[in-house]
């Protein structure tokens, strides 16, 4: 059966692949009970976690040494010999440990440089021996007060700050390591445990060097309790002294010394069997466990609620699409008629956009056939001008059949721009409409490929209806020059006459030809008839067409742009081949990245979910 510790070991490892190592919120990490040791430079800080472990794996050196935290899991096996891995090093087993500490050495330099800066980007050691307890220790850089040479100015708060972020959560029990031959009130150690634990309920307190402290004195005040009160008691420890590391004293003889150290001595022998560092070890692995399962309702209740929140997200992101191109067709159908609702919401007038067709109808096309220059066109003059023309050689005899005529294509033929800009600018409110579609339907935004294939496909389609519209139209232009509407003249006509008439009746005068005896103003009077008889015509033909462009536009361009505009891509995709699907299904590589995290983050969550109720309950 998997212990406590070891389970915890493993979350915590699960933690660090996923880049958590505190600092963002209530993290897992946080959240996992750790014992974090802390003490001053020199303090034998490092001489405790080997003797911990006995081995030799730390890096050695003057200056600051631990640079970036070390996690060191230690994992107790039945038998074999001891080796370590590294969370960086996957499945390389380190059986030397001097290659452990280089890559210690190493793997500190690879983040923070040979600058000598410090990191709070853990590093991640196991270390499975038959010789050592289930217990997870972080090893922190020395607690210093100068900076020494090559090192920032800044580095003795930024070490303070790193070690306080860890031992300021309250799942921490702080390791504080004092040396015995220093006045325990000037402790870095305990200074800074005093500050985050006041009541002492964390902090299990030792004291190193015992071997050092001057004859004559001894550190019973300080190892039961009456120097500085902890809840928990002191634990005095003997490390190699620097003669004997350089000897290459094994550890397993320096704990032998240790034990015979305390069993020996007159000062603390009645304490023997609660001092040294195997007792330590126990001390620790025990307490360990038991506030990992004091922990453990509220670390699964953090599980479920990350793991709530992780499916919150997965569902606002979109789920991960199936692999099957039955699967991808389907997703790429659904996407196509959700652009294609939101679409029709525009021009039905769920959203805005579509009163901007109507706006062309009954503003810009008016305002654009008011501007044709029929005055022009129809100038007396140029009625003169195109009549004579076309009479040729023999000038008409009642009625200018051909000069009327040739005027009325000429006016007609203006037509044709309004009509063709109506086309257009019908074309332009629809594409802009398809952009925001686009970009207003919440299911196309994790693909920008498939929407950028949906706008071209769309575009293309209006493009085509743009090129029918212009066809519609224009025909109905050409077909008001084709046949003329005789009747209109017919009752012109039968109007003059009758003007006449009533006019030669009430003054005589008036029946004569047009006053003056010279035939310009005969001929003057008659065009400027033939002018406005023609402008009158042309009157007509204008209101029926601003009627009948806009029902031309709509039928070629709104209704089956609303009725079919994705008919042809609907086709054309439902001939891809799977690779082509799975590529129009291509998703922003940010979020693929950010899904394919919150589905690691899941699993890790629930296998730890599992394994706790696994062996929680035990
Ligand atoms: N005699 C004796 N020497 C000790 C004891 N503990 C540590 N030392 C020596 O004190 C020196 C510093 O010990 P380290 O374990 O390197 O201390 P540290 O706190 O890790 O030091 P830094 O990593 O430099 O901050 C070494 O030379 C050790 O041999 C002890 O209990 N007795």
């Amino acid at each position: 059966m998997e212990s406590l510790i070891g389970l915890i070991n493993k979350i915590q490892r699960a933690c660090t692949v996923l880049g958590d190592h505190g600092g963002e919120g209530m993290s897992l990490w946080e959240a996992l009970p750790s014992v974090a040791v802390v003490g001053g430079q020199s303090s034998g800080k490092s001489s405790v976690l080997e003797s911990v472990v006995g081995r030799d794996f730390l890096p050695r050196g003057s200056g600051i040494v631990t640079r970036r935290p070390l996690v060191l899991q230690l994992h107790k096996i039945e038998r074999g010999t001891d080796y370590a891995e590294f969370l960086h090093v996957p499945r390389k087993k380190f059986t030397d440990f001097a290659a452990v500490r280089k890559e210690i050495q190493d793997e500190t330099d690879r983040i923070t440089g040979k600058s000598k800066q410090i990191s709070n980007i853990p590093i991640q050691l196991s270390i499975y021996s038959p010789n050592v307890v289930d217990l997870t220790l972080i090893d922190l850089p020395g607690l210093t007060k100068v900076a020494v040479e090559g090192q920032p100015e800044t580095i003795v708060e930024d070490i303070e700050n790193m070690v306080r972020s860890y031992v300021e959560k309250p799942n921490c029990i702080i390791l504080a390591i004092s040396p015995a031959n220093q006045d325990i009130a000037t402790s870095d150690a305990i200074k800074l445990a005093r500050d985050v634990d006041p009541t002492g309920e964390r902090t299990f307190g030792v004291l190193t060097k015992l071997d050092l402290m001057d004859k004559g004195t001894n550190a019973q005040d300080v190892l039961e309790g009456r120097s500085y009160r902890l809840q928990h008691p002191w634990v005095g420890i003997v490390n190699r002294s620097q003669a004997e590391i350089n000897k290459n004293t094994d550890m397993i003889s320096a704990r032998r010394k240790e034990r015979e150290y305390f069993e020996t001595s007159p000062d603390y022998g009645h304490l023997a069997s609660k001092m040294g560092s195997e007792y330590l070890a126990k001390l620790l692995s025990k307490h360990l466990e038991s506030v990992i399962r004091q922990r453990i309702p509220s670390i699964i209740a953090l599980i479920n609620k990350n793991i709530d929140e992780l499916n919150a997200e997965l569902d606002r992101i979109g789920r991960p699409i199936a692999v099957d191109s039955g699967a991808q067709l389907y997703t790429i159908l659904e996407m196509c008629r959700a652009f294609e609702r939101v679409f029709k919401e525009h021009l039905d007038g769920g959203r805005p956009g579509g009163d901007r067709i109507y706006g062309v109808f009954d503003h810009q096309l008016p305002a654009a056939l008011k501007k044709l220059p029929f005055d022009r066109h129809l100038s007396t003059k140029n009625v003169q001008k195109v009549v004579s023309e076309a009479d040729g050689y023999q000038p008409h005899l009642i009625a200018p059949e051909q000069g009327y005529r040739r005027l009325i294509d000429g006016s007609i033929g203006f037509f044709r721009g309004p009509a063709e800009a109506s086309v257009d600018a019908v074309h332009f409110v629809l594409k802009e409409l398809v952009r925001k579609s686009i970009a207003e339907t919440e299911e196309l935004k994790r693909f920008p490929t498939l929407s950028a294939d949906i706008a071209a496909a769309a575009t293309e389609a209006l493009e085509k209806f743009r090129e029918e519209g212009r066809k519609t139209v224009l025909r109905l232009v050409d077909m008001e020059s084709s046949y003329l509407t005789v009747e209109f003249f017919r009752k012109l006509h039968a109007e003059s006459d009758r003007n006449m008439d009533r006019n030669s009746e009430k003054n005589p005068e008036k029946n004569a030809p047009p006053p003056g005896p010279n035939m310009d103003r005969y001929a003057d009077y008659h065009f400027r008839k033939i002018g406005s008889n023609v402008s009158a015509y042309i009157g007509m033909v204008c209101d029926t067409l601003k009627n009948s462009i806009p029902k031309a536009v709509v039928y070629c361009q709104v209704l089956t742009a609303k009725r079919s505009l994705l008919n042809h891509f609907y086709a054309h995709v439902g001939r891809q081949e799977k690779e082509r699907l799975g590529a129009m299904l291509d998703e922003d590589p940010q979020l693929m990245e950010r899904r394919t995290m919150i589905a690691k983050r899941l699993e890790l969550y629930k296998s730890a979910r599992d394994e706790i109720d696994a062996v929680a309950w035990k």
